[in-house]
């Protein structure tokens, strides 16, 4: 279904009735992110899937900010009758997500964060991830969408999803290659990790019940993730055994009953 809001209209996607659940994807995905994650979870859960600026059907046409971008879902939320979700995040997704829960926390019932992070502490450090981008973004429009996938996929971060079935790494690879370069390009430079605001120095103003989830194979975020979980009042922290930064794509199984179990836990009994 498209929700047009100002000039802008996104695809979101909606599977079963009940508790809503709302699920956003990371960089180069879309939707088609979660059709695996989908069915771990029991009736009585409303899965919500949206596509982000720049990616799947929602095409870029104006620049969104993860302001702007925060502000257009609660829009949604609110014109789907939303009070209160559990809203699920993956890397990009889980910057989004946690954004989107500082700036809205009445309607958190919980936070499930995948390998994300709270944006960049260090001014300067976040100056040189704005220039990365930057130069990524002029790399995918110089260069198109398929030279930049072949690049993408074979960064160490995903490393690990070298070892799943051919059938799954040409899913993912699909998927990417469904995008634009002017989705991309523009989605980099605007909700980039260096184009958001840093909320570290506000992670401790959170109250609501928070699931980080990590992949054993994935350092980087392991390590954001411990400062996250000692900043968070009420987080739970979980390093996934034998997965890489993609935890949903690596083990979805494993990774729908943690949130499945991680839901019941929050969710008042009445
Ligand atoms: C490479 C780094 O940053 C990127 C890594 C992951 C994020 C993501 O959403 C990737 C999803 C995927 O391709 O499976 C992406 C983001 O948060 O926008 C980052 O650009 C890194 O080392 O930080």
């Amino acid at each position: 279904m498209y929700y047009t809001i100002g000039q802008s209209t996104y695809w979101y996607e909606v599977d079963g009735e009940g508790i809503p659940i709302v699920m956003l994807h990371g960089f180069t995905g879309s939707t088609k992110t979660w059709q695996h994650v989908k069915s771990a979870f029991g009736s009585g859960y409303q899965i919500i899937a949206i596509d982000l600026p720049g990616h799947g059907k929602t095409e870029a046409t104006h620049v969104k900010t993860m302001e702007m971008c925060c502000a257009d879902l609660h829009a949604l939320f609110q014109s789907l009758g939303f009070e209160k979700i559990h809203l699920v995040g993956y890397s990009m997704g889980g910057r989004t997500a946690l954004s989107f829960a500082m700036t809205y926390p009445s309607m958190i019932q919980s936070l499930i964060l995948e390998s994300a992070s709270p944006g960049i502490a260090d001014e300067a450090e976040r100056h040189l991830r704005v220039a990365a981008d930057e130069k990524l973004a002029e790399r995918i429009e110089r260069d198109g969408i398929q030279a930049f996938v072949d690049y993408w996929q074979d960064i160490p971060l995903f490393a690990s999803q070298k070892n799943l079935p051919l059938r799954i790494q040409q899913a993912i690879r699909r998927e990417r290659l469904t995008q634009t370069a002017e989705g991309l390009s523009q989605s980099l430079r605007a909700m980039g990790t260096g184009a958001q605001g840093s909320w570290w120095d506000r992670l401790e103003s959170f109250e609501r019940p928070v699931q980080l989830l990590v992949g054993e194979l994935d350092p980087k975020f392991i390590a954001t993730n411990k400062k996250m979980h000692a900043a968070l009042k009420s987080s739970k922290m979980i390093v996934c055994e034998d997965a890489g930064h993609a935890i949903h794509v690596e083990k979805p199984e494993i990774f729908g009953k943690l949130i499945e179990e991680f839901i019941d836990s929050v969710t008042d009994k009445k």
